[in-house]
């Protein structure tokens, strides 16, 4: 029988998965003849993983004793871009942004959301996708669901799904955003964040509005953002698109966590088969480019839009279906990346709401 010790060195070379590097020396064991119990301690959420990294653990120690494993997370607040103060009640901001339209940006960031909760975060969403606000829709809430207000000034977010919700959708009417200029939207959405009680979160997701102009920059310069994800479709253009996104993120100094890559190839509802449209590897040379990892590929998929559609998305109505899955590996992926962030060697405390 192998030592603790013995054991303890296996477990922390270990690579982990979801940031391609080794664990090291998270592991607390507690072993008798019989059984040997273990403890994980990660910096992101991992609650889904949980069966399958006992299964290769138990193999990669080749131990007869029963194996347990516990995964524990513990996920600190990360530097902010120019180190912003934070914003009370959130530990994380992620901008999930994409350089045009119409390329499942808000899709992707409702299953994102909700896959994280699953994995055990305690996460928000603010649709911030002003002409576009779909996160209400998306996440089952009724027309014309309005936050309760506090002090005639705060807003309580509604919750669906576990998860905080905070929506333009909530506030205006189908007719206003459209008449408003950058300035107004940027002032608008400020306050939105600044102004909603958002309760305890590990990580808000803000819809980011399509595209890399005035709005979306004055965002990513005003918003304290711990790190951006950037989704696309495999074709030339979105891929163009989405190099804009990029180098916006670069150039206001918000970590690029990754990239999604979106609609990537088509299932047939018929016979099953794949098939890359858009080619397949646009993603993959897009991240390699720009030094950032490609954190999953979706498929088309009729489920995916229809679910969304009707405010149940996949990740809640089918989670055990194959593409929730996929969401489920890029929200550890992403909970991973940003917890090893090598550029983020201290935090910044967080400051009360402002009262101007
Ligand atoms: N992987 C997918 N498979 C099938 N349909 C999808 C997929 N992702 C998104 N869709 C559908 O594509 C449409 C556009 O998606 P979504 O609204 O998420 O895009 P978006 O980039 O946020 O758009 P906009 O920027 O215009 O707000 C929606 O009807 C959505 O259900």
């Amino acid at each position: 029988m192998q030592t603790d010790a013995q054991l303890q060195a296996t477990l922390e070379t270990l690579i982990d998965d979801n940031c391609g590097q080794p664990y090291g020396a998270v592991w607390t064991l507690i072993s008798d003849e019989k059984r040997l119990h273990i403890t994980l301690s990660l910096g992101y959420p991992a609650h889904k993983e949980q069966a399958s990294l006992e299964a290769r653990i138990k193999s990669q120690l080749s131990e007869s004793r029963d194996v347990v494993l516990d995964i524990e997370h513990k996920i600190e607040s990360h530097a902010t871009q120019g180190n912003i103060a934070g914003l009370k009640g959130v530990k994380n901001i992620i901008a999930v942004a994409s350089g045009k339209g119409g390329v499942g940006k808000s899709t992707t960031t409702v299953n994102l959301a909700l896959a994280m909760a699953k994995e055990g975060a305690r996460v928000g969403i603010l649709d911030a996708d002003i002409y576009g606000p779909s996160q209400g829709m998306m996440m089952g809430f009724a027309e014309g669901t309005r936050p309760q207000v506090r002090e005639d000034k705060f807003f309580t977010p509604p919750m669906a799904y576990g998860v905080q919700v905070m929506s333009m959708a909530f506030l205006t009417t189908k007719d206003t955003p459209v008449a408003w200029r950058g300035p107004m939207v940027t002032g608008a959405l400020m306050q939105i964040l600044t102004q909603t009680d958002w309760d305890d979160l590990d990580y808000l997701f803000i819809d980011m509005p399509p595209g890399t102009g005035d709005i979306q920059l004055t965002l990513a310069q005003k918003v304290p953002v711990a790190g951006s994800v950037i989704v696309t479709t495999p074709q030339d253009i979105a891929l163009l698109d989405a190099r804009r996104g990029i180098e916006m993120f670069n150039k206001v100094k918000i970590p690029v966590l990754g990239v999604v890559e979106n609609m990537s190839t088509h299932i047939c509802s018929n016979c099953g088969h794949h098939e890359a449209i858009f080619g397949d590897e646009g993603g993959a040379s897009l991240a390699k480019e720009y030094n950032v990892n490609v954190l999953g590929k979706l498929p088309l998929s009729l489920a995916i839009r229809e679910q969304s559609d009707a405010g149940k998305p996949i990740v809640v109505s089918a989670p055990e279906s194959d593409t929730a899955a996929i969401y489920q590996s890029i929200a550890r992926k992403l909970g991973a990346t940003l917890a090893s962030n090598q550029n983020d060697q201290f935090t910044m405390p967080t400051i009360g709401m402002s009262d101007d």
